[in-house]
């Protein structure tokens, strides 16, 4: 039988090389010096493992060491650029490693952390394996295993390359020397150092090989391999914790010895798999003795611990072989395991690996170093945590202090000792592991609050979505809506483009002179027949103007402005003025509607009290006409009709050498019904005068312009101002009971679209402002002032009063009203209420609001009726001051500040 490295008998143990006086002491696998963890079970109190312990001064001893390996990436086109945002991180400590995930990140504590990255296999065998070596060629015993995933390392690690050599070269290196010879002080040559025995072995499939070329015989040293090189591995059997008839090869030549197991390194049995191209399938285990010291080095590199799918192993034989080469890693695991939780049973003999590691878990002098490897490619990091898992798993193993005795008592007392020890080590680890967890459970909140945090942001957001959908919502209704109105202007714009045509076709019909008649026609017309439409439609018109077509051809009946008297729309008499035969009319409504339809004749509808009295009639008649006419219609007309004298006349102007005149409503008409009206001009007059009208109340002046077909003779302004002079003077003249209405008709040629005949620009008033007319004085016009439509007499008082600054005059406002148709006195009271635009309207050339002032008696001087102002009145120019430019005549006659700024005050010079 070929004898183990470590056994007694091995040839090379006595041989003469040594020194005499050396002690050669091999001690076996079997010697007492072991872990005896199956002595007693540990015990369940740890306060007494604890008592133990301190009783116990020996600490406690960790015989599995562990370090990690970090290859280089793989890929180094997906190196991460920084090593911060690699998975795997080395603390500051350089003994633990930070492995980052997804989901957070672990640390694993280990005794040593090497990235081949910064630390070639010179450094990190230095740093991590060199004096457990050196511990070897002085009698230690040292197991370095390789442990790791398949491409983690662990071959590169284990033998290296051309450029670096591996832990087994280096390792040999050291313990032989360079061939370097031992000399005696007299410098005789006693031979080389270190003699070293060296087995290789190979663990395929659950059965031992042995790598080195065997002799014939069996075992034994041999050097140099069988001629045609074609040496078939011999399978060995295990006996006990060995491997029986290993060859070896012995010597002191480091050199020799590695190119010997160089070769062997080829001979392992390797494939190309998914995760490695030359994958070991097997586990190979190379075997120094040192016997002269009994020092001892295992160097076992693993297979890779990959599952079979990942292996991409096809076939029953391969998935086999796969399962197998796990058995090894799985039953060293569980071996781990079971010495680091201090089972009574550990599982040694589940494999042929763990068999022949038995020593090294259990002999005392027995040291383990465990190099894990892992690859810090992101893809394999669930490889790297089981591996750095085991890993810290076998860092718990530990071991007593060795007690030889041979007394049963001091023998459980050091059980004892080692279970306390162990207890300790546990809890130790159990305490790590909370804090591990606290960790982790700070994270844990600190990632819910992230998250409950993002989630508050995203409803906030969702909010916003959906208030965003409201607005566009909204948005695309206004869109349509706008889109509708726009195409409503566009209908309205073609109807308007409609009716101005057919206005143009009116208008050249019109133009067209009348055979046999003045009158004009207007039947048929298309403008006339909407015009009656859109007066027809508005339910509400107080006011209507309906152009009887019909009628107007039918000789006998009558052309009618006619006027509803009654209140009530049912029961109502209607006031007519029949045009043609110029006379006034009134008419139950039964019995002159029929006659009359609604759509015969323009009209003109009061609403009004019955009971009233003439005269309240025909002043609010008037008034209302006069109010109508000119607000709504800005129709002005200019003639004098004394009412008493004919107070059914219907006047109408001249034909166009007058200008055509509006008519008013007597005021008894309810007395003199279907009286005939005198004066009665030509009918093509009054049908003049119908168009006119038509036009006006449309609003189309141009076209009522357009349509004289003899341009209207100016009127001088000699005979406005003398007309505008006998408003200023006469207006408010009593003349009988019956008051005189003015209107004034304007030169139609004059008249142009859109424009206020009233001057009213930007909604302000031009109000002239006069004294009253007497005996005395001839009523003298003192300015004009500029007001907002909405200011009251009170308003116009303070801008009088300050135009008339120093000279100021107590006066009272007179109004034409019903109380005193020669212009009754406003009440001061009542200033603030009454507005400047209900003053008349004068018709002079500049038009506007007459304010009438009369002087209050009290400020009459020595019993004359002194013209107020006079004094100023007689200094101001009526026409505008040549100092005063036309462009800036609206001034501000030195304002007090605060006036200055009232919005709607503006003064204009005169
Ligand atoms: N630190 C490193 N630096 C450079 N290359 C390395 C390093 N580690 C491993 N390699 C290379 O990676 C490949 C696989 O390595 P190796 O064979 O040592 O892996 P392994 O863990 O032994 O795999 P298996 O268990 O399959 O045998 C080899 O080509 C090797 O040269």
């Amino acid at each position: 039988m070929a004898p183990t490295p470590s056994s007694k008998s091995t040839p090379h143990i006595s041989t003469p090389l040594f020194k005499s006086n050396q002690t050669h002491q091999v001690k076996t696998p079997q010697s007492r010096n072991r872990l005896n963890f199956n002595l007693c079970k540990p015990s369940p109190n740890p306060s007494s493992a604890a008592a133990m312990k301190e009783n116990n001064s020996v600490p406690a001893e960790h015989p599995v060491e562990v370090i990690g390996r970090i290859r280089d990436h793989p890929d180094e086109k997906k190196k991460p650029v920084s090593v911060s945002v690699s998975a795997l991180q080395t603390n500051p400590d350089g003994k633990s490693l930070r492995v980052k995930t997804d989901i957070g990140y672990r640390d694993f504590s280990l005794d040593g952390i090497s990235l081949s990255e910064e630390e070639g296999l010179d450094e990190f065998y230095k740093k991590f394996v060199q004096s457990r070596i050196l511990g070897v060629k002085l009698g230690d015993k040292c197991t370095i295993m390789m442990y790791g995933p398949t491409g983690a390392g662990k071959s590169h690690t284990m033998f290296g390359c051309a450029k670096q050599p591996g832990i087994v070269y280096r390792s040999l290196k050291d313990i032989l020397g360079e061939g370097e010879e031992l000399s005696e002080g007299n410098g005789e040559k006693l031979g080389p150092g270190t003699f070293v025995q060296v087995t290789v072995l190979e663990i395929y499939n659950e059965e031992i090989y042995d790598l080195l070329p065997t002799n014939t015989n069996g075992g034994g040293s041999n050097f140099g391999w069988p001629k045609g090189g074609s040496a078939s591995k011999v399978r060995l059997e295990v006996m006990g914790k060995k491997a029986k008839n290993a060859t070896y090869i012995a010597g002191y030549d480091a050199i020799k010895i590695s190119k010997e197991i160089q070769k062997v390194e080829k001979r392992r049995i390797v494939k190309s798999t998914l995760c490695n191209e030359r994958s070991s399938r097997s586990h190979c285990m190379i075997i120094l003795d040192v016997p002269t010291v009994g020092g001892r080095l295992m160097l076992v590199d693993m297979a890779g611990s990959e599952n079979i799918e990942q292996a991409g192993q096809i076939g029953f034989e391969a998935k086999m072989q796969t399962a197998k080469i796990n058995q090894g890693n799985i039953a060293l695991k569980r071996v781990v395991e079971s010495i680091a939780n201090g089972d009574s049973h550990v599982p040694f003999r589940d494999s042929k690996l763990t068999m022949l590691l038995q020593d090294s878990f259990e002999d005392d002098k027995s040291k383990i170093l465990m190099i894990l490897c892992a690859s810090p490619d992101p893809k394999e990091l669930h490889k790297t945590i089981s591996t750095l898992e085991y890993g810290a798993k076998a860092k718990c193993i530990i071991r007593g202090p060795h007690t030889p005795t041979k007394e049963k008592g001091l023998e459980d007392t050091s059980s004892a000792a080692i279970l306390g020890t162990r207890i300790a080590a546990m809890d130790q680890f159990i305490c790590k592991l909370q804090m591990e967890n606290k960790l982790r459970e700070k994270e844990l909140l600190k990632k819910e609050e992230e998250i409950s945090a993002l989630r508050a942001k995203l409803t906030f957001s969702s909010d916003l979505d959906k208030k965003i959908q409201e607005c566009q919502k909204k948005a695309n209704e206004h869109f349509e809506m706008e889109r509708k109105m726009e195409n409503i202007l566009f209908q309205q714009q073609q109807q308007v483009e409609m009716l101005r045509q057919r206005l143009m076709e009116i208008e050249s019909e019109v133009c067209q002179p009348r055979v046999g008649g003045g009158s004009l026609d207007i039947e048929g017309s298309n403008f006339a027949r909407k015009l009656l439409e859109t007066y027809s439609e508005d339910p509400g018109m107080v006011k209507s103007m309906d152009l009887d077509k019909s009628y107007d051809l039918d000789v006998g009946k009558r052309d009618v402005i006619m006027v509803y008297k009654a209140g009530n729309p049912e029961n109502h008499s209607v006031v007519g003025l029949d045009i043609r035969k110029n006379s006034i009319f009134e008419e139950d409504n039964d019995i002159f509607v029929p006659s009359f339809p609604s759509k015969l004749c323009l009209s003109t509808v009061f609403e009004e009290e019955e009971e009233d009295s003439v005269d309240d009639k025909e002043q609010f008649l008037d008034e209302e006409v006069q109010k109508e006419v000119i607000e709504e219609k800005k129709v002005v007309c200019s003639s004098s009709v004394d009412i008493e004298s004919n107070p059914t006349n219907i006047f109408y102007g001249d034909s166009f050498a007058e200008p055509p005149q509006v008519v008013v409503a007597s005021p008894d008409i309810s007395s003199k019904k279907q009286e005939k009206v005198e004066d009665m001009q030509d009918t093509s007059a009054s049908r003049q005068l119908r168009i006119q009208n038509i036009f006006t109340l449309c609003g189309n002046y141009r076209e009522l312009s357009q349509h004289c077909l003899t341009p209207m003779p100016e009127r001088k302004l000699s005979e406005d101002l003398s007309a505008s002079d006998n408003l200023a003077g006469n207006y408010l003249t009593p003349v009988g009971p019956k008051k005189v209405k003015t209107l004034s008709f304007e030169n139609t040629m004059d008249l142009k679209e859109n424009h206020n005949p009233l001057g009213e620009k930007n909604g302000d008033l031009d109000v002239y402002v006069k004294w009253e007319a007497s005996r005395d004085n001839p009523g003298k016009l003192i300015t004009t002032l500029k007001v907002a439509k909405e200011s009251t007499l009170a308003d116009l008082r303070k801008l009088i009063e300050i135009y008339m600054g120093a000279d100021n005059q107590s006066f009272t406002f007179t109004f034409l009203g019903l109380e005193d148709p020669s212009g009754a006195p406003v009440a001061k009271e009542k200033e603030a209420t009454m507005q400047v635009s209900k003053l008349p309207i004068c018709n002079n050339q500049l038009r506007g609001h007459l304010a009438c002032l009369r002087p209050s008696k009290g400020i009459q001087r020595d019993g004359h009726h002194h013209l107020p102002l006079s004094p100023l009145e007689n200094k101001l120019p009526i026409t505008p001051l040549p100092t005063i430019s036309k462009k800036t005549n609206y001034c501000s006659p030195e304002l007090p500040e605060r006036l200055n700024s009232t919005p709607f005050v503006t003064l204009r010079r005169h």
